[in-house]
């Protein structure tokens, strides 16, 4: 099937990266969102995610111009009816991801294929919840989409051979790679790499190294571009909670127990970068540890 129009749903930190490398791929992004000033945000940092790539020489500026013309903003789900594909990223929540799905599907072409970007979430069973399972797969982006190679592509129980490999193709036209996961909790990246960052934050809990001590540790000592606190930081510490429950669940090992100082910090509204607040406090010049 020939993809041209894609619809993103969520306009957060995944789904601004999601159309960014679409539509410089030459696909037409519809992106919505439930908040205007989040569609808003996003436009103006795909907009400055592509002038420093112009800068830097690996984008032309008429290049630059054409792909943020393909990319329009709408609050309204039922203007995402034309697309060939969708990849919703909206919240790591499967309610929300549910009726998500049940308020698009009136609105679509019967051949359009729905993906989800979820980091954990059964594929099989938010399949189900549609019209059309044979066509619902797991597309999964690592953050920061423009920059990480990797595409994680996830067949549900129903998802057909066609879906598959049409999925597969796009991931080719992005210029990324793609690897096949199963269908199990957190597939493959999130199964090693959420228990290695729930791990951390235990160490940190336990006082056997502060935020400083425990980053410095996995960047010098593991060569890690990030530090685990730091790096769940960036992922969101919501989707990180979100994540270690979907496993501890699923997988009903005590050894996936999310720590409790990381349901802590997502009570206290310290999902990180996003909210400014985190292991570390974003709100000055540099990052201090909150810890
Ligand atoms: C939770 C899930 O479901 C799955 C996941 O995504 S897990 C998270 C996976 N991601 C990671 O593990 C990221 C780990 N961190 C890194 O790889 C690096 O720290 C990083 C690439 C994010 C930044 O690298 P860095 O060397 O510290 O910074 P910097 O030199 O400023 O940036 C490197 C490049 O990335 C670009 N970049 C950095 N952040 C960016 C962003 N948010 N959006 C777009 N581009 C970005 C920069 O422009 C730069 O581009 P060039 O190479 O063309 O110059
Ligand atoms: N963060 C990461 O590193 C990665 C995340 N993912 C996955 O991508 C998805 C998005 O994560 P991320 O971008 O980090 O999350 P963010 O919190 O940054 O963004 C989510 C966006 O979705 C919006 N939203 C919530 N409900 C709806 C709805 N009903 N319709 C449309 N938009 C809605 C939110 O709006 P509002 O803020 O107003 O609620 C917000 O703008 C999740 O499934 C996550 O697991 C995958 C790979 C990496």
């Amino acid at each position: 099937m020939d993809i041209e129009q894609v619809g993103v749903i969520g306009a957060g930190q995944m789904g601004n990266g999601i159309a960014h490398v679409f539509a410089s791929a030459g696909y037409h992004v519809r992106l919505n969102d439930v908040s205007a000033d989040a569609l808003a945000a996003a436009q103006a940092l795909i907009a400055k995610n592509m002038d420093r790539q112009v800068a830097k020489g690996t984008m032309t500026a008429e290049n630059r111009d054409a792909a943020l013309g393909r990319i329009s903003t709408t609050l309204d789900l039922g203007e995402l009816g034309q697309s060939d594909l969708i990849i919703e990223a909206a919240t790591e929540k499967e309610d929300v991801k549910n009726e998500i799905f049940k308020a698009l599907q009136p609105h679509l072409k019967p051949e359009t294929i729905l993906t989800s970007n979820t980091s954990s979430i059964s594929i099989t069973r938010l399949a189900s919840r549609t019209d059309r399972p044979e066509k619902f797969m797991g597309f999964h982006f690592m953050n920061p989409v423009p920059v990480m190679q990797l595409v994680e592509l996830i067949r549900g129980i129903a998802t057909d051979e066609e879906t598959f490999k049409t999925c597969h193709a796009v991931v080719e036209r992005l210029g990324k790679t793609s690897a096949t996961a199963e269908d199990f909790p957190a597939f493959i990246v999130n199964r090693i790499l959420m228990p290695m960052i729930n791990e951390a934050i235990y160490t940190l809990y336990e006082g056997v190294g502060s935020v400083t001590s425990i980053d410095t540790s996995l960047k010098l000592g593991a060569n890690h571009p990030m530090g685990p606190l730091e790096l769940a930081d960036f992922i969101g510490l919501d989707t990180c909670l979100s994540i270690m429950n979907v496993l501890h669940d699923g997988l009903a090992d005590t050894k996936y127990r999310p720590c409790p100082l990381l349901t802590k910090y997502v009570e206290a509204g310290w999902l990180g970068r996003k909210t400014k607040r985190g292991f570390y406090d974003y709100r000055g010049e540099t990052p201090v540890p909150t810890r």
